[in-house]
């Protein structure tokens, strides 16, 4: 395959498995809090992300800022709540330092694409050290909270096969490109597991039935997100920018509200268990 192709199925993979995860939000939302009201629920999903919109056109570096850290304890609490024998506050912090370490390590191996990314999108020029720093910085606090959480028996012994998942991921991040890699992470790593969780809770069951049921209810959204990229693309008149510029305005958006539903999902997970 040669660059072009690449990026091509990089962005495939985001665009589907990856939008997918986040297409049954307000089900999910449904299903989690008391009222049924699926239009007041939508209302709040559109409002958080004209909310978002507002606050980024204000605010750039600081909304790029809030996307980064909430997007990380998104990922952290992914990865993690799985192993969780007792919830606890000092886990909330593992989750956000786990899954920006995952974040800042992608940012350390794509150091220049990062930077021109920040650029393209804020206008602020994001020093060197910004990102090495709170990288090794965070590489600390993640391995001693591990270990704070073993320790005090908040956490499982499996977790210990995170370490495996992260040095594979870290390795598979050094070997291909910014698209490719940050594609991988999040289809694979992220969305995956998350789309098996929702399905898990929403259905009961994680059969071939459950995943249909889920395609079904969840395409209408899909559809209306890809059409919404397709028109910020051309409304923008991004041609000048990477595709991939696109691709994070959109996770930008939709990130902020998607990762208070799914924090919701675990918090229930866990009170029924
Ligand atoms: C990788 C990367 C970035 C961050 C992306 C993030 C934080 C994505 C989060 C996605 C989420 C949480 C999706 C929902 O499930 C930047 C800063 C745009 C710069 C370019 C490289």
């Amino acid at each position: 395959m040669n660059g072009s192709q690449v990026q091509l199925f990089a962005f495939s993979l985001i665009l589907t498995i990856g939008m997918l995860h986040g297409a049954n939000d307000l089900s999910i939302i449904r299903k989690v809090s008391s009222s049924s009201n699926i239009i007041g629920y939508l209302m709040w999903y559109v409002f958080v992300i004209i909310a978002v919109s507002f606050l980024f056109v204000l605010f750039k570096p600081l909304t790029l800022f809030l996307f980064i850290l909430v997007s990380g304890f998104h990922f952290g609490e992914q990865h993690l709540f799985k192993y969780v024998l007792k919830p606890s506050r000092l886990l909330r912090v593992l989750y956000l330092f786990y899954g920006n370490l995952i974040l800042f390590i992608i940012f350390s191996i794509n150091l220049n694409k990062v930077q021109q990314i920040v650029f393209d999108f804020s206008g602020y020029n994001l020093p060197v050290l910004l990102v090495y720093v709170p990288t090794m910085v965070l590489g600390i606090l993640v391995l001693l909270f591990f270990i704070l959480g073993y320790n005090r028996n908040l956490l499982e012994k499996g977790v210990a096969i995170e370490l495996a998942y992260f040095i594979i991921i870290t390795g598979i991040l050094y070997l291909v490109s910014l698209p490719l890699g940050f594609a991988i992470y999040f289809v694979f790593w992220h969305s995956l597991p998350s789309l098996r969780d929702q399905i898990k809770h929403l259905y009961g069951k994680t059969d071939k039935q459950a995943y249909f049921g889920y395609i079904k209810s969840s395409w209408p959204y899909w559809l209306v997100s890809l059409l919404g990229i397709i028109l910020l693309y051309w409304f923008f008149s991004f041609n000048h920018y990477d595709f991939l510029n696109v691709i994070f305005y959109m996770l930008l958006l939709i990130t902020f509200p998607h990762v208070i539903v799914m924090h919701r999902l675990f918090n229930s997970i866990k009170t029924e268990s």
